[in-house]
Protein backbone atom coordinates (compact mmCIF):
# COMPACT_ATOMS: atom_id res chain seq x y z
CA UNK A 1 0.00 0.00 0.00
CA UNK A 2 1.39 3.52 -1.06
CA UNK A 3 1.60 5.90 1.87
CA UNK A 4 0.45 9.24 2.13
CA UNK A 5 3.33 11.43 2.17
CA UNK A 6 3.85 13.45 5.48
CA UNK A 7 4.62 16.91 4.77
CA UNK A 8 7.51 18.16 6.74
CA UNK A 9 8.04 22.50 6.81
CA UNK A 10 11.60 23.60 7.60
CA UNK A 11 12.30 27.31 8.10
CA UNK A 12 15.78 28.45 7.67
CA UNK A 13 16.53 25.73 5.13
CA UNK A 14 19.12 27.45 3.15
CA UNK A 15 20.73 27.78 6.44
CA UNK A 16 24.03 25.64 8.00
CA UNK A 17 21.59 23.45 9.84
CA UNK A 18 18.95 23.48 7.25
CA UNK A 19 21.87 21.83 4.79
CA UNK A 20 22.40 19.35 7.39
CA UNK A 21 18.79 18.36 8.00
CA UNK A 22 17.19 18.11 4.92
CA UNK A 23 19.06 15.25 3.40
CA UNK A 24 18.15 12.89 6.14
CA UNK A 25 14.20 14.06 6.49
CA UNK A 26 14.56 13.15 2.59
CA UNK A 27 16.46 9.93 3.33
CA UNK A 28 13.37 8.56 5.66
CA UNK A 29 15.42 9.47 9.38
CA UNK A 30 13.30 11.68 10.74
CA UNK A 31 10.18 9.40 10.39
CA UNK A 32 11.02 6.39 8.97
CA UNK A 33 12.21 4.31 6.26
CA UNK A 34 8.66 3.80 4.57
CA UNK A 35 7.48 7.35 5.38
CA UNK A 36 7.14 9.27 2.48
CA UNK A 37 7.87 13.20 2.58
CA UNK A 38 7.27 16.38 1.25
CA UNK A 39 9.53 18.87 1.79
CA UNK A 40 8.41 22.99 2.03
CA UNK A 41 11.61 25.38 2.81
CA UNK A 42 10.72 28.16 4.10
CA UNK A 43 13.28 31.07 3.91
CA UNK A 44 13.86 34.77 3.90
CA UNK A 45 13.21 36.48 0.47
CA UNK A 46 17.63 36.84 0.24
CA UNK A 47 17.96 33.04 1.39
CA UNK A 48 15.68 31.72 -1.87
CA UNK A 49 18.43 31.53 -4.23
CA UNK A 50 20.37 29.24 -1.54
CA UNK A 51 17.44 27.27 -0.88
CA UNK A 52 16.57 26.40 -4.43
CA UNK A 53 20.54 25.11 -4.72
CA UNK A 54 19.67 22.60 -1.64
CA UNK A 55 16.56 21.34 -3.71
CA UNK A 56 18.10 21.26 -6.74
CA UNK A 57 20.80 18.65 -4.67
CA UNK A 58 17.94 17.11 -3.20
CA UNK A 59 16.39 16.02 -6.57
CA UNK A 60 20.00 14.95 -7.82
CA UNK A 61 20.05 12.38 -4.64
CA UNK A 62 16.32 10.23 -6.10
CA UNK A 63 15.67 10.08 -2.50
CA UNK A 64 12.72 7.62 -3.14
CA UNK A 65 10.89 9.02 -0.37
CA UNK A 66 10.81 12.35 -1.94
CA UNK A 67 7.96 12.84 -3.43
CA UNK A 68 8.00 17.48 -3.35
CA UNK A 69 9.72 20.00 -2.42
CA UNK A 70 8.27 23.70 -2.30
CA UNK A 71 10.26 26.63 -1.44
CA UNK A 72 9.11 29.79 -0.11
CA UNK A 73 9.34 33.03 1.48
CA UNK A 74 5.32 33.15 2.49
CA UNK A 75 4.87 31.34 5.88
CA UNK A 76 1.11 30.74 4.70
CA UNK A 77 2.12 29.13 2.10
CA UNK A 78 5.22 27.05 4.28
CA UNK A 79 3.03 25.75 6.60
CA UNK A 80 0.00 24.78 4.36
CA UNK A 81 -0.82 21.29 5.44
CA UNK A 82 2.49 20.98 7.46
CA UNK A 83 2.32 17.65 9.67
CA UNK A 84 5.67 18.30 11.13
CA UNK A 85 7.21 21.88 11.02
CA UNK A 86 11.04 22.03 11.66
CA UNK A 87 11.50 25.68 13.14
CA UNK A 88 15.62 26.26 12.30
CA UNK A 89 15.91 30.05 11.18
CA UNK A 90 15.89 32.46 13.77
CA UNK A 91 17.98 35.82 14.27
CA UNK A 92 21.00 35.50 15.73
CA UNK A 93 22.49 37.35 18.72
CA UNK A 94 25.09 40.07 17.11
CA UNK A 95 27.55 42.70 18.50
CA UNK A 96 26.14 44.86 21.27
CA UNK A 97 22.43 43.11 20.96
CA UNK A 98 20.75 43.26 24.41
CA UNK A 99 18.58 39.96 25.77
CA UNK A 100 15.61 42.28 25.17
CA UNK A 101 16.62 43.27 21.50
CA UNK A 102 16.78 39.45 20.62
CA UNK A 103 14.28 38.54 22.14
CA UNK A 104 11.64 41.31 20.29
CA UNK A 105 13.56 40.45 16.81
CA UNK A 106 12.77 36.43 17.38
CA UNK A 107 9.57 37.64 18.31
CA UNK A 108 9.39 39.26 15.03
CA UNK A 109 10.38 35.62 13.10
CA UNK A 110 8.47 33.13 15.66
CA UNK A 111 5.23 35.20 16.03
CA UNK A 112 3.55 35.39 12.83
CA UNK A 113 5.30 31.84 12.33
CA UNK A 114 2.86 30.91 14.74
CA UNK A 115 -0.01 32.50 13.33
CA UNK A 116 0.83 30.93 10.05
CA UNK A 117 1.04 27.31 11.51
CA UNK A 118 -2.34 28.13 13.82
CA UNK A 119 -4.35 29.41 9.57
CA UNK A 120 -2.80 26.84 8.10
CA UNK A 121 -1.31 23.45 9.27
CA UNK A 122 -2.80 20.01 9.18
CA UNK A 123 -4.46 18.88 12.38
CA UNK A 124 -1.87 16.65 13.50
CA UNK A 125 1.18 19.55 13.93
CA UNK A 126 3.57 18.50 15.58
CA UNK A 127 6.40 21.85 15.60
CA UNK A 128 10.17 21.45 16.94
CA UNK A 129 11.80 25.13 17.55
CA UNK A 130 15.53 24.92 17.07
CA UNK A 131 16.21 28.76 16.64
CA UNK A 132 17.78 30.06 19.37
CA UNK A 133 16.86 31.35 22.21
CA UNK A 134 14.59 27.76 21.43
CA UNK A 135 12.06 27.61 24.49
CA UNK A 136 10.98 30.78 24.48
CA UNK A 137 10.87 31.30 20.91
CA UNK A 138 8.48 28.00 21.07
CA UNK A 139 6.46 29.57 23.89
CA UNK A 140 5.67 33.10 21.27
CA UNK A 141 5.13 30.43 18.19
CA UNK A 142 2.38 28.61 20.88
CA UNK A 143 0.83 31.85 22.02
CA UNK A 144 -0.13 32.76 18.57
CA UNK A 145 -1.29 29.20 17.45
CA UNK A 146 -4.74 28.95 20.18
CA UNK A 147 -6.09 26.66 18.08
CA UNK A 148 -3.44 24.13 17.75
CA UNK A 149 -2.87 21.94 21.11
CA UNK A 150 -0.33 23.70 23.01
CA UNK A 151 1.57 20.43 23.69
CA UNK A 152 2.46 20.61 20.02
CA UNK A 153 4.81 22.82 20.26
CA UNK A 154 8.40 21.58 21.66
CA UNK A 155 11.71 23.10 22.05
CA UNK A 156 15.02 21.30 21.23
CA UNK A 157 17.28 19.69 23.89
CA UNK A 158 18.03 16.68 22.85
CA UNK A 159 21.32 17.70 21.26
CA UNK A 160 22.16 18.74 25.03
CA UNK A 161 20.83 14.95 25.77
CA UNK A 162 23.36 13.75 23.43
CA UNK A 163 25.84 15.55 24.43
CA UNK A 164 25.40 14.49 28.01
CA UNK A 165 25.53 10.86 27.29
CA UNK A 166 28.54 11.11 25.30
CA UNK A 167 30.37 13.08 28.07
CA UNK A 168 29.34 10.63 30.24
CA UNK A 169 30.17 7.66 28.09
CA UNK A 170 33.97 9.03 27.90
CA UNK A 171 33.94 9.27 31.89
CA UNK A 172 32.95 5.91 32.65
CA UNK A 173 34.33 3.92 29.63
CA UNK A 174 30.77 2.63 29.02
CA UNK A 175 28.87 2.17 25.19
CA UNK A 176 26.57 4.91 24.31
CA UNK A 177 23.83 2.86 24.01
CA UNK A 178 24.25 1.29 27.74
CA UNK A 179 23.10 4.93 28.73
CA UNK A 180 19.60 5.30 29.76
CA UNK A 181 17.59 7.57 31.50
CA UNK A 182 19.50 10.57 31.50
CA UNK A 183 17.49 13.74 31.71
CA UNK A 184 17.99 17.98 30.55
CA UNK A 185 15.74 20.33 32.85
CA UNK A 186 14.82 23.51 32.34
CA UNK A 187 16.37 25.89 29.43
CA UNK A 188 18.59 25.23 26.30
CA UNK A 189 21.01 27.72 27.60
CA UNK A 190 23.74 27.87 30.16
CA UNK A 191 21.88 27.35 32.89
CA UNK A 192 20.53 23.60 31.68
CA UNK A 193 20.98 20.92 34.21
CA UNK A 194 21.91 17.54 33.02
CA UNK A 195 21.14 14.96 35.61
CA UNK A 196 22.52 11.81 36.03
CA UNK A 197 20.97 10.81 39.03
CA UNK A 198 18.30 8.81 37.65
CA UNK A 199 20.23 7.70 34.86
CA UNK A 200 21.34 3.99 34.02
CA UNK A 201 24.54 3.02 32.87
CA UNK A 202 24.13 -1.08 31.74
CA UNK A 203 21.59 -0.95 34.54
CA UNK A 204 23.22 0.30 37.66
CA UNK A 205 23.02 3.93 39.16
CA UNK A 206 25.25 6.36 36.66
CA UNK A 207 25.88 8.65 39.87
CA UNK A 208 26.95 5.67 42.07
CA UNK A 209 29.10 4.39 40.09
CA UNK A 210 30.70 7.55 38.79
CA UNK A 211 30.85 8.41 42.29
CA UNK A 212 32.36 11.98 42.21
CA UNK A 213 30.61 14.55 42.62
CA UNK A 214 33.42 17.24 41.82
CA UNK A 215 33.33 15.94 38.22
CA UNK A 216 29.70 16.14 38.10
CA UNK A 217 29.92 19.94 39.35
CA UNK A 218 33.20 21.05 37.92
CA UNK A 219 33.65 19.35 34.65
CA UNK A 220 30.50 17.57 33.57
CA UNK A 221 27.49 19.98 33.84
CA UNK A 222 29.64 22.71 32.77
CA UNK A 223 31.11 20.88 29.75
CA UNK A 224 27.32 19.66 28.57
CA UNK A 225 25.86 23.17 29.27
CA UNK A 226 28.28 25.37 27.13
CA UNK A 227 29.30 23.00 24.25
CA UNK A 228 27.84 25.17 21.92
CA UNK A 229 29.94 28.00 22.82
CA UNK A 230 32.65 25.88 22.81
CA UNK A 231 31.58 24.62 19.32
CA UNK A 232 31.57 27.90 18.15
CA UNK A 233 34.86 28.82 19.74
CA UNK A 234 36.44 25.99 17.88
CA UNK A 235 34.52 25.97 14.54
CA UNK A 236 33.77 29.72 13.91
CA UNK A 237 30.55 28.53 13.75
CA UNK A 238 27.80 26.93 15.76
CA UNK A 239 26.62 23.41 15.59
CA UNK A 240 25.24 22.29 12.69
CA UNK A 241 25.46 18.57 11.79
CA UNK A 242 25.05 17.58 15.25
CA UNK A 243 21.76 20.21 15.68
CA UNK A 244 20.25 18.38 13.10
CA UNK A 245 20.96 15.04 14.33
CA UNK A 246 19.24 16.24 17.52
CA UNK A 247 16.48 17.26 15.42
CA UNK A 248 15.96 14.30 13.70
CA UNK A 249 16.17 12.46 16.97
CA UNK A 250 13.49 14.31 18.68
CA UNK A 251 11.06 14.56 15.71
CA UNK A 252 11.54 10.83 15.53
CA UNK A 253 11.38 9.82 19.17
CA UNK A 254 8.38 11.86 19.19
CA UNK A 255 6.54 10.00 16.27
CA UNK A 256 7.72 6.41 16.80
CA UNK A 257 8.01 5.91 21.02
CA UNK A 258 11.17 5.73 23.38
CA UNK A 259 12.31 2.41 24.08
CA UNK A 260 10.92 0.72 27.25
CA UNK A 261 12.97 1.55 30.07
CA UNK A 262 14.86 4.23 28.55
CA UNK A 263 13.39 8.01 28.29
CA UNK A 264 14.39 11.03 26.31
CA UNK A 265 14.69 14.97 27.05
CA UNK A 266 12.25 17.59 25.21
CA UNK A 267 11.32 20.88 25.78
CA UNK A 268 7.50 20.78 26.30
CA UNK A 269 5.19 23.10 27.84
CA UNK A 270 4.87 22.70 31.35
CA UNK A 271 2.01 21.43 33.69
CA UNK A 272 3.43 21.87 36.54
CA UNK A 273 5.31 18.98 37.05
CA UNK A 274 8.32 18.82 39.83
CA UNK A 275 7.67 22.59 40.79
CA UNK A 276 8.26 24.25 37.07
CA UNK A 277 5.38 26.88 36.63
CA UNK A 278 2.88 26.03 34.35
CA UNK A 279 3.07 27.26 30.95
CA UNK A 280 7.15 27.86 30.30
CA UNK A 281 8.71 25.66 27.60
CA UNK A 282 10.83 23.74 29.91
CA UNK A 283 12.81 20.85 29.33
CA UNK A 284 11.80 17.50 31.12
CA UNK A 285 12.45 13.54 31.09
CA UNK A 286 9.71 12.23 28.98
CA UNK A 287 8.43 8.80 27.55
CA UNK A 288 6.72 9.29 23.77
CA UNK A 289 4.32 6.59 22.53
CA UNK A 290 1.80 7.39 19.43
CA UNK A 291 2.80 10.41 19.02
CA UNK A 292 2.29 11.96 22.23
CA UNK A 293 4.38 12.17 25.13
CA UNK A 294 4.31 12.11 28.49
CA UNK A 295 6.29 13.82 31.72
CA UNK A 296 8.06 11.15 33.85
CA UNK A 297 6.89 10.99 37.10
CA UNK A 298 7.82 10.81 40.72
CA UNK A 299 11.42 11.09 40.59
CA UNK A 300 13.04 11.70 43.73
CA UNK A 301 14.92 15.20 43.24
CA UNK A 302 17.83 15.84 45.62
CA UNK A 303 19.30 18.85 47.08
CA UNK A 304 21.72 19.13 44.47
CA UNK A 305 19.50 18.85 41.56
CA UNK A 306 17.33 21.13 42.71
CA UNK A 307 19.03 24.19 43.15
CA UNK A 308 20.10 23.81 39.61
CA UNK A 309 16.45 22.71 37.93
CA UNK A 310 15.29 25.73 39.91
CA UNK A 311 18.23 28.12 38.28
CA UNK A 312 17.09 27.32 34.54
CA UNK A 313 13.29 27.40 35.33
CA UNK A 314 14.23 30.96 36.89
CA UNK A 315 16.01 32.43 33.71
CA UNK A 316 12.85 30.77 31.68
CA UNK A 317 10.10 32.36 33.54
CA UNK A 318 12.46 35.74 33.48
CA UNK A 319 12.34 35.50 29.63
CA UNK A 320 8.44 34.81 29.49
CA UNK A 321 8.03 37.92 31.64
CA UNK A 322 9.99 39.86 28.89
CA UNK A 323 8.32 38.36 26.08
CA UNK A 324 5.35 39.22 27.85
CA UNK A 325 6.39 42.99 28.41
CA UNK A 326 7.06 43.12 24.96
CA UNK A 327 3.66 41.53 23.77
CA UNK A 328 4.60 38.47 22.22
CA UNK A 329 2.62 36.50 24.07
N1 LIG B 1 18.40 24.16 20.17
C1 LIG B 1 19.62 23.78 19.83
O1 LIG B 1 20.16 22.81 20.37
C2 LIG B 1 20.42 24.53 18.76
C3 LIG B 1 21.66 24.01 18.35
C4 LIG B 1 22.37 24.68 17.37
C5 LIG B 1 21.87 25.85 16.81
N2 LIG B 1 20.68 26.33 17.24
C6 LIG B 1 20.10 27.54 16.65
O2 LIG B 1 19.52 27.23 15.38
C7 LIG B 1 19.40 28.43 14.63
C8 LIG B 1 19.87 28.20 13.20
O3 LIG B 1 21.23 27.91 13.17
P1 LIG B 1 22.04 27.84 11.78
O4 LIG B 1 23.43 27.54 12.15
O5 LIG B 1 21.34 26.98 10.79
O6 LIG B 1 21.94 29.37 11.33
P2 LIG B 1 22.21 29.99 9.89
O7 LIG B 1 22.40 31.45 10.13
O8 LIG B 1 23.22 29.21 9.14
O9 LIG B 1 20.82 29.78 9.15
C9 LIG B 1 19.65 30.41 9.55
C10 LIG B 1 18.77 30.51 8.32
O10 LIG B 1 17.49 31.00 8.75
C11 LIG B 1 17.03 31.88 7.76
N3 LIG B 1 15.98 32.71 8.35
C12 LIG B 1 16.12 33.82 9.13
N4 LIG B 1 14.91 34.32 9.41
C13 LIG B 1 14.00 33.52 8.85
C14 LIG B 1 12.58 33.54 8.77
N5 LIG B 1 11.88 34.50 9.36
N6 LIG B 1 11.96 32.55 8.10
C15 LIG B 1 12.66 31.60 7.47
N7 LIG B 1 14.02 31.53 7.49
C16 LIG B 1 14.66 32.50 8.16
C17 LIG B 1 18.27 32.63 7.29
O11 LIG B 1 18.08 33.21 6.01
C18 LIG B 1 19.29 31.49 7.26
O12 LIG B 1 19.34 30.85 6.00
C19 LIG B 1 20.19 29.48 15.41
O13 LIG B 1 19.28 30.24 16.16
C20 LIG B 1 21.06 28.65 16.33
O14 LIG B 1 21.43 29.38 17.48
C21 LIG B 1 19.95 25.69 18.20
O1 LIG C 1 23.80 28.57 18.49
C1 LIG C 1 24.23 28.56 19.66
O2 LIG C 1 24.29 29.58 20.39
C2 LIG C 1 24.70 27.27 20.29
C3 LIG C 1 23.73 26.14 20.07
O3 LIG C 1 22.51 26.41 20.68
C4 LIG C 1 24.31 24.86 20.60
O4 LIG C 1 23.91 24.39 21.66
O5 LIG C 1 25.20 24.31 19.92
Amino acid sequence: MTRTPVNVTVTGAAGQIGYALLFRIASGHLLGPDVPVNLRLLEIPQGLKAAEGTAMELDDCAFPLLRDIEITDDANVGFAGANVALLVGARPRTKGMERGDLLSANGGIFKPQGKAINDNAADDIKVLVVGNPANTNALIAQAAAPDVPAERFTAMTRLDHNRAISQLAAKTGAAVSDIKKLTIWGNHSATQYPDIFHAEIAGKNAAELVNDEAWLGDTFIPTVAKRGAAIIEARGASSAASAANAAIDHVHTWVNGTAAGDWTSMGIPSDGSYGVPEGIISSFPVTTENGTYKIVQGLDINEFSRARIDASVKELTEERDAVRELGLI
